[in-house]
């Protein structure tokens, strides 16, 4: 009974959000002026709700409760007490193949056009594959830092947790794994996508391609908190690092995460680099960790493959052109830029270094798609030129 009063709730929920915040943040408030949910009720509403914005724009025409209770059944990959009250029949073949699910379900597997805008996309994914991706929540990473190797090994093998290891010094743990319970965060690792580690593992090839020194200078010129840039001086300890933000409390969350990671010297500023460059000298690397659509990452935030505005992707393309504009002028010659996106949008990757190509003295040592929907990780693009 409480099952089929959460799932008008999150019909209520789903049908009046319009993508104006984080889904988490609207329900936060819904939930705040609603005090009769316990927090059970609230997992269930949330989980129907995520259930429903994880079919994106499959089944457009199928009502709304019929899709939460479709997305329900699909996410599910095994019988659980929500589906049990809901769907019965189906529960009983929650561990089915996906596609035995669609035939039950009343679709096809190729009905499942979950991702917005799939023509705008990069070529190297698979579109079915990458859109049905959507229907699993993705894992939790960890990068182990230098020197802590073997004691995360040790403990995580006492916790008895299960865990596995996708390369060297990374780790894939299960989703609600409490990391800093068990471990001091930024000290001895850090969260951190697999996909997101990879673009380390570009920096760190074109750095010794290029037989770059030791000491050199780094400027991740968005920084946000620091993830790419105590990854950065992770594997480059003696460079000469300076970070940058348009927002300084994101700035704050860096310099306390530094300290927690024994960083201590670097520069860091407050810069808007859509109209700005700042009195930097030249740098030899500039990771430019550009603002995004984050569709690479929206198995996280689902609700966007609900309300994604397609007007967004020039948006973007328009900020980041601006931003490695004013970035370019301080790439020392022979010096080497590092793009990155988490979008899998054709116009903010491919398009925009073709753009930065032909406007700049740049030539490109490699892009890359780095594909993380087969591993339940993040979606990322990476592209690495040298100033010519
Ligand atoms: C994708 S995030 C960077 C993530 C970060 N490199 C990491 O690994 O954790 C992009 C960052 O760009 C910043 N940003 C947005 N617009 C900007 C601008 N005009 N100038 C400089 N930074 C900007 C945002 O505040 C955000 O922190």
């Amino acid at each position: 009974m409480f099952a089929k009063a959460h799932l008008q709730t999150a019909l209520l929920l789903v049908q009046a959000y319009k993508g104006e915040m984080p889904f988490v943040h609207y329900a936060k408030q819904y939930f705040s002026s609603h005090k009769k949910h316990g927090s059970r009720d609230r997992r269930q509403i949330l989980q129907l709700c995520y259930a429903y914005f994880r079919m994106g724009q499959a089944l457009p025409e199928w009502p709304a409760e019929k899709r939460i209770l479709t997305g329900l059944f699909f996410c599910s990959t095994e019988p659980n007490a929500l589906l049990q009250a809901l769907e019965p029949v189906w529960n009983e073949q929650a561990s089915m193949p996906l596609e035995m699910k669609c035939e039950l379900a009343g679709c096809k597997i190729t009905d499942l056009t979950i991702f917005p805008f799939p023509g705008q996309m990069s070529d190297e994914p698979d579109q079915l594959a990458f859109a049905v991706s959507h229907l699993v929540q993705p894992d939790l990473f960890i990068r182990i830092r230098p020197g802590f190797e073997e004691y995360v090994i040790k403990k995580l093998d006492k916790l008895g947790i299960s865990y596995s290891i996708p390369e060297p010094g990374s780790v894939r743990l299960p989703n609600g794994f409490s990391v800093e319970e068990h471990f001091t965060l930024n000290q001895q690792v850090v969260i951190q996508d697999l996909s997101s580690q990879r673009v380390g593992r570009i920096m760190r090839a074109a750095h010794d391609y290029y037989q770059m020194a030791e000491e050199f200078r780094i400027w991740d010129c968005c920084a946000a908190s620091g993830g790419k840039a105590i990854m950065a001086k992770d594997m480059f300890p003696s460079a000469l690092l300076t970070v940058s933000d348009i927002r300084s409390s994101i700035l704050e969350n860096l310099r306390r995460r530094f300290k927690e990671a024994r960083i201590f010297e670097f520069e860091s500023l407050v810069v808007d680099l859509s109209v700005a460059t700042p009195l930097i000298p030249r740098q030899d690397l500039i990771i430019a960790d550009v603002p995004c659509s984050g569709s690479g990452t929206w198995s996280r935030n689902p609700e966007n493959l609900a309300t994604f505005d397609k007007a967004e992707i020039t948006r973007y393309a328009e900020l980041q052109r601006k931003i490695i504009g004013n970035a370019m002028r301080k790439l020392q010659p022979g010096g080497l830029l590092l793009y990155i996106t988490c979008s899998v949008y054709r116009d903010e990757n491919e398009e925009n270094v073709n753009h930065f190509l032909s406007n700049y003295p740049l030539e490109l040592v490699s892009q890359q798609f780095i594909s993380g929907y087969s591993e339940k990780a993040d979606n990322m693009f990476a592209a690495i030129m040298k100033h010519i």
